[in-house]
């Protein structure tokens, strides 16, 4: 879907029969703006990761509120809302980020297929190689481009020889698309790269250590288009291999990578459902003001 089509199916949609809202009325009106429950399809069967009920708190200042939604196994999921509406907090929640931010504090029920993310007993290392996540900006250590790759293979043991690490180098820097403009010089910085080459190296990082999801806050933000473009692709392929969820300012590149998308508003998930639907047929007036340029 083209950033036009997008845009002018955006314009057109029709106005949903919901309750709380009125023809003509603003989002925001003194009444409460959001739905009792999300409005869409938040849930979905065998879902990869489960969420109920989550709250998150920054000291006593609620960020998140109540939000209840499935990510499905191989699904991309984009969460989209305006600034400040808690996009990265949920996101950040779903490996255990949170824990690093002293007053921040999470509830509800989490889980990696069976797994309690939050289980007291949860070796957070681990989760964070099952649930790998990749920044805004690019993050390369300051090590060559094959020690970046190597780190996280190392750390968990998962090669035993020289050679088995080359292997999974190898693999994870094709899988990024990054092999064939780095082969020659591994051992070089990674932070030598380009801003895009640098973004390319992290996704490598990340499924070096062949992680179920893969979490991205807004990876494209720091990178042109012609680099954008190219994570772009990657996500495509990597959903073969890896379920996605990608906090994105961008609403086309949400409609261009995602299945399903989940719009955030002040820390409520007022709508989820699949991409084309929330951006041609939004339920929610909400929605609907955000995808048409009302505010955001
Ligand atoms: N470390 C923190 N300490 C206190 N409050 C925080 C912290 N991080 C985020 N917040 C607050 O939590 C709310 C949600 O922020 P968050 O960064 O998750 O939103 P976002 O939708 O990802 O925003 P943006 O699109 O601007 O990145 C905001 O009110 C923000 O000020």
């Amino acid at each position: 879907m083209d950033n036009a089509s997008t845009l002018n199916k955006g314009q057109q949609v029709r106005r949903a029969a919901n309750p709380l809202q009125a023809e003509g009325k603003p989002p925001m009106s003194n009444e409460h703006p959001y739905p009792e429950k999300t409005v869409g399809a938040p849930f979905v069967d065998d879902p990869k990761m489960r969420m109920r009920d989550v709250d998150v708190f920054y000291g006593d200042k609620q960020a998140i509120h109540g939000v209840s939604l499935d990510i499905g196994k191989n699904e991309v999921v984009a969460l989209i809302g305006p600034s400040g509406c808690g996009k990265s907090t949920f996101l950040r929640s779903l490996n255990r980020m949170n824990d690093t931010i002293d007053i921040c504090r999470v509830s509800g029920s989490l889980h990696l297929e069976e797994q309690d993310l939050y289980d007291p007993k949860m070796d957070v290392v681990e989760l964070r190689a099952r649930v790998g996540m990749v920044f805004q900006k690019p993050n390369p250590f300051p090590k060559s481009i094959y020690d970046n790759v190597a780190y996280g293979p190392r750390l968990h043991g998962l090669a035993n020889k020289k050679y088995d690490l080359d292997e999974i180098v190898e693999t994870s820097l094709r899988k990024a698309g990054l092999w064939e403009e780095v082969k020659d010089r591994l051992h070089q910085p990674g932070t030598g790269l380009s801003g895009g080459q640098q973004q390319r190296l992290c996704i490598a990082r990340t499924i070096a250590v062949s992680p179920e999801v893969v979490l991205m806050d807004e990876p494209c933000s720091a990178l042109d288009p012609i680099a954008t473009a190219k994570i772009e692709e990657l996500i495509a392929e990597l959903s073969e291999s890896y379920t996605i969820a990608i906090v994105t300012h961008s609403m086309q590149q949400a409609a261009r990578v995602s299945q399903r998308t989940a719009y955030f508003h002040l820390g409520h998930l007022v709508e989820m459902n699949d991409t084309d639907t929330v951006f041609t047929k939004p339920q929610h007036s909400l929605t609907e003001a955000y995808i048409t340029g009302r505010f955001g």
